[in-house]
């Protein structure tokens, strides 16, 4: 049964390891350990595509967290997002295990070239029958950059230049065949159009690529894009390519404000606003009881070690949090070069502070604790309560949902707060078609479009 009322759009959020977000969850006695297996990402998959979740979404790094006292050691000794395997042939596994999920994956545009990731994510589309996903990301780090033969990560808003003239490749290359250019005829013996198939000939200031692409059009036309820009350079790229836009909203009215301004960036970019997803990362701990939730939300917050921090916020940050001591202030110059701006500005904010310390991110950042984005936590009713009140005051149109550990906070939603939701008509009771668009109602984009 279709509705035409809005409703929340699910994604879960995943890693190529045997941990969420939160790196204290591989420490959870519940996670599961065989993550070096297609059953353990399978097992996922299932579970997700249980609780109708709209999309299953992998993000991804390319490189170890090494930037904390410019060595691996103790993020390797500590299990701190360590593991990060390919993402593709994770999510194929997923794929063959599941029929309607979408299946999201990471991919870079400031160390993958066009016509590689225009192939890759064709190719998928095709053999997921429609529900891939890509998250385009700039990347964040110099680790990354030594592993793609540079020296160091480009400039924050030189990524997006670059990044814009990527995504006019990749989909000029979607678009080397019309929809009607295969025919196949065995009696002919034609097997296409050749006048429907074009070449890009591009020629930039970043790239060049002449197609056409080798793989013919795809279920969705274009796979759905995810974006999670978050400062001004950021939001206007998001604003510009993003079908589904991720977030970090500290509270709800931060929320309710950011919520109104990325939306107005997908306006100015002449887009429909109604057509883009806007989804904040978040936490659920829920139980039988309001004590039971409590109970589990402390239980995992203690999983957490102090390393978990440092080691994620050098990663994230492009900055050695080793070489500076506790109270010691980022001086302007070092924030200047802090490579992910939207989450420096969340710090300076929240600690009122110009001049954050050490202390100041890692306590206000939450980086590698559940702290890091809003717990919803109780009763399934106290859990959808809270929900529905971040989804129907215009905070968001969906959740990221970040796993305490896995599968088992996957498997709690999907057996407590889905039933609840979708109870109240928030959320959907089946997958309405078969692809990824059909869930999240996008239309297939046309050539010309
Ligand atoms: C939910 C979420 C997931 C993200 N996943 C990735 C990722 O997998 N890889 C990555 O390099 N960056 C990831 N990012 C970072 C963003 O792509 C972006 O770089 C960051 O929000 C900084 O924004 P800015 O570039 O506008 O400063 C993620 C951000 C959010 C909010």
């Amino acid at each position: 049964m279709t509705t035409n009322k809005r409703q929340i759009k699910m994604v879960g959020f995943l890693q190529a390891q045997n941990c969420s977000i939160a790196p204290g969850s591989w420490r959870h006695p519940a996670s599961a350990t065989d993550f070096l297996t297609p059953e353990y990402f399978q097992r996922i998959g299932r579970v997700l595509e249980e609780g109708k979740f709209h999309l299953a979404f992998f993000d991804d790094r390319l490189a170890m967290p090494d930037i904390y006292q410019n060595d691996h050691g103790e993020a390797v000794e500590n299990g701190v997002r360590v593991v990060k395997m390919d993402p593709v042939s994770i999510i194929t596994a997923i794929a063959m295990a599941t029929r309607r999920i979408g299946l999201g994956i990471t991919y870079s545009t400031t160390y993958y070239e066009p016509f590689h990731v225009a192939r890759l994510f064709a190719t998928l589309d095709l053999m997921s029958k429609g529900r891939a996903a890509w998250n385009v990301v700039t990347s964040l780090n110099n680790s990354e950059a030594a592993n793609f033969g540079r020296t160091e990560h480009l400039a924050h808003d030189l990524r997006y230049e670059r990044a814009d003239e990527f995504l006019e490749v990749v989909q000029g290359l979607w678009n080397s065949w019309e929809e009607d250019a295969l025919v196949v005829d065995k009696a002919s013996g034609q097997f296409a159009h050749a006048n429907k198939v074009h070449r890009l000939s591009h020629k930039g200031k970043f790239f060049s690529a002449s197609g056409p692409l080798p793989v013919p059009r795809s279920p969705q036309g274009q796979p759905v894009l995810i974006q999670a820009g978050q400062s001004g350079r950021g939001r206007q790229f998001a604003g510009r390519w993003g079908d589904l836009i991720f977030v970090v909203y500290p509270t709800l009215e931060a929320g309710k404000r950011q919520y109104a301004a990325v939306k107005q960036e997908v306006e100015a970019a002449g887009r429909n606003p109604d057509d883009v997803a806007i989804c904040p990362a978040c936490y659920v701990c829920v139980g039988e009881t309001q004590a039971i939730a409590e109970e589990k939300r402390e239980y995992i917050r203690a999983l957490a070690k102090p390393i978990d921090a440092l080691v994620l916020l050098s990663e994230a940050l492009n900055f050695d949090f080793g070489s500076k001591s506790m109270d010691d202030e980022f001086t302007d110059a070092e924030l200047e070069t802090l490579s992910w701006t939207g989450f420096r500005e969340r710090v300076v904010e929240l600690s009122g502070k110009a001049n954050p310390t050490v202390r100041d991110f890692v306590y206000f950042s939450g980086r590698g604790t559940i702290g890091e984005f809003p717990i919803f936590c109780g009763t399934p009713t106290a859990v959808a309560d809270q929900m529905e009140e971040w989804f129907t005051e215009r905070a968001c149109d969906g959740f990221v949902l970040a796993a305490t550990h896995t599968p088992g906070a996957f498997e709690d939603f999907t057996r407590m707060v889905v039933p609840e939701l979708q109870r109240r008509g928030l959320y959907h009771k089946d997958y309405p078609g078969t692809t990824l668009r059909d869930s999240l109602g996008l239309a297939v984009p046309s050539r010309s479009a």
